[in-house]
């Protein structure tokens, strides 16, 4: 039984570092899929759909560095591709791995089931490129190495998801064996002559400043460990302060006695934001400015910046081609003169620790009072997943306690995406602690990942903000539209079991309730744990609240005449 063209993308998957691939079958891909299967160093993973299946794909790309999703075609790549666009806009190089017709039914004009009906079979591969940096459709077996490689490279380069399409009857079809796989993964090295103009153009940008800062973006952490490393090199050797995005909490320790906090305008924590505007000098590091992140167009900083991303730098009046991120920082570092002026500002700003009030075990469960509890929980173990909802706002203002991660989808904001995708993450660090803040709304698109945390004895704590809707809706503008069917969270979970499933479902309306809960979640090993939290429906952050006004805002802007 000869070397496959199925063989050589399993190949190719497991030498990038893939060791779970997320899948859902159809009759396009099963020859594929049985050709992943049985390599020794992949394990296949089934989702219940293909939004789900892309989505877990992203989280483990969160986890790994890189991640693949099969599925079949049309039917399947059209969900998956939202999963895919949250890989593109959140900067994760996901595979996009789809089956496809097989290669004689295009020239016979056969009309083929799960496709629009037609006999032109290229819709797909076209949408694919839209969401994705590279694009292929093998056609003939032995073009299979050259394709394969290069989409796997340009999405590890570029930190972007790619797409490759394999006919049902090419799975199975001879191919060559793969050459190294340096040819694929060998980085970018910089420029010398770029780095170096680079640094020296930085030297003059800081020159004659007096209020130096550093801020961070999402951008920093998809730029590779090493780069978060030389950003504290760097932080260290200026001796500024250090802001981050909300997108991108927990790039910067929180411990660290340089952090300013998160800027995000109106709803920054700490200081962060008079910090900002104070500075004269604004190092941004894998910055991304959106009309979330600076709260409908209220806070963009408005002095001349200096932005280091994962592969250019520019300035006010330049920019450099190949400078990577980790290597500039680093050299940077050697060659900047201390200057603390900012943080010596910030000790007369920072605010005192506030107070916060304990919940008696009979109250009411509020909003507050899980906050403080979770607050609790989280330790260097933790892994915390914030919904797209009030939960942003309730996780953002959380203090990470050392090598705590936290994880955060601000760019797609995918209502759904922390189940599916703390389920791929945990898959690929059973060694975390991984909690899920997430609200009834989002939970009730994909909460049919919670059997596979319950098929894969994944200990998942799911804290479910039941508020009766879509309350960040609400905030930004009402209407019937943002209430739902309530469901009994708790209990549903508990379906999920069947006769051999270990997922325990607890409601919690008092303080004591969710204390007791979280105590029993931490206890609990052989499966997921959903809290459902009842809180009043009006009881929602004034961060959000704040931050609604002026998303409305924004969105209200008459069109231009
Ligand atoms: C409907 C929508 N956004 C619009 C939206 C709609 N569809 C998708 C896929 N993603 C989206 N963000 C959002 S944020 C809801 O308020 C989420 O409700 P929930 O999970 O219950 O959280 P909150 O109650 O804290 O808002
Ligand atoms: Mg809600």
């Amino acid at each position: 039984w000869g070397f496959t063209v199925g063989d050589y993308l399993a190949e190719r998957l497991a030498q990038v570092g893939i060791r779970h691939h997320f899948v859902v079958p159809g009759d396009f891909n099963l020859i594929l899929l049985d050709k992943l299967q049985a390599h020794p160093d992949l394990t296949e993973i089934g989702c219940a759909n293909e939004l789900n299946c892309s989505m877990a794909a992203e989280g483990y790309a969160r986890a790994n560095g890189v991640s693949a999703c099969v599925v079949t075609f049309s039917v399947g790549a059209i969900s998956a591709f939202n999963g895919t666009g949250s890989a593109y806009s959140e900067n994760l190089p996901l595979i996009l791995i789809s089956g496809g017709p097989n290669t004689n039914d295009a020239s016979e004009f056969n009309i083929l089931h799960h496709t629009l009906g037609g006999t032109d079979y290229t819709y797909q591969i076209e949408m694919a490129k839209k969401v994705t940096c590279c694009a292929v459709a093998v056609q003939r077996a032995s073009e299979a190495p050259r394709l394969i490689d290069r989409a796997i490279r340009a999405a590890l380069l570029a930190k972007k998801p790619c797409y490759i399409e394999i006919p049902t009857n090419l799975a199975g079809a001879a191919c060559v064996r793969p050459g190294p796989i340096s040819a694929v993964t060998e980085p970018v090295a910089s420029d010398k002559n770029a780095l170096e103009a680079a640094a020296k153009c930085a030297a003059e940008y800081l020159t004659g400043k007096l209020k130096p800062v550093i801020l961070a973006g999402p951008k920093l952490r998809r730029a590779g460990p090493d780069a978060e490393q030389a950003l504290i090199k760097l932080a260290e050797a200026l001796g500024c302060a250090v802001a981050v995005q909300p997108a991108a909490k927990g790039m910067f320790p929180e411990n660290h006695k340089q952090f300013v906090g998160i800027f995000w305008g109106q709803v920054s924590t700490d200081a962060a934001d008079s910090i900002v505007h104070w500075a004269d000098a604004l190092i941004c590091v894998g910055t991304v400015f959106t009309d979330y992140s600076t709260v409908g167009w209220t806070a963009v900083p408005d002095i001349p910046l200096m932005a280091a991303e994962m592969d250019h730098v520019t300035y006010p009046g330049a920019h450099f081609s190949r400078v990577r991120l980790a290597e500039f920082l680093n050299l940077l570092s050697t060659t900047v003169t201390f200057n603390n002026s900012t943080m010596v500002e910030y000790s007369r700003l920072k605010p005192d620790p506030v107070q916060v009030h304990t919940a008696s075990p009979g109250d009411e469960l509020t909003r507050k009072e899980i906050a403080r509890q979770l607050q609790n929980m989280l330790d260097s173990k933790s892994s915390l997943f914030v919904e797209t909802g009030d939960s942003w706002f309730n996780g953002i203002q959380l203090k990470l306690p050392p090598g705590a991660q936290f994880e955060i989808e601000m760019q797609w904001g995918h209502i759904g995406w922390s189940i599916p995708a703390a389920f791929g993450y945990t898959l690929r660090h059973p060694d975390r602690r991984t909690i899920v803040l997430v609200g009834d709304g989002s939970f009730q698109v994909t909460a049919q990942e919670v059997s596979q945390m319950v098929r894969f004895n994944l200990p998942i704590t799911i804290l479910l903000i039941n508020n009766r809707g879509y309350t960040i809706e609400v905030e930004i503008h009402d209407g019937s539209y943002n209430k739902i069917k309530n469901w009994d969270y708790a209990l549903l979970v508990q379906a999920f079991n069947s006769t051999d499933g270990q997922a325990k479902g607890i409601k919690a309306d008092t303080a004591g309730e969710l204390e007791e809960a979280i105590r029993v979640a931490g206890t609990h090993k052989a499966g997921p744990t959903l809290i459902e939290c009842t809180i009043h429906q009006d009881d929602c952050s004034k961060e959000l609240i704040t931050w609604g006004h002026y998303v409305a805002a924004a969105n209200a802007r008459p069109p231009r005449s």
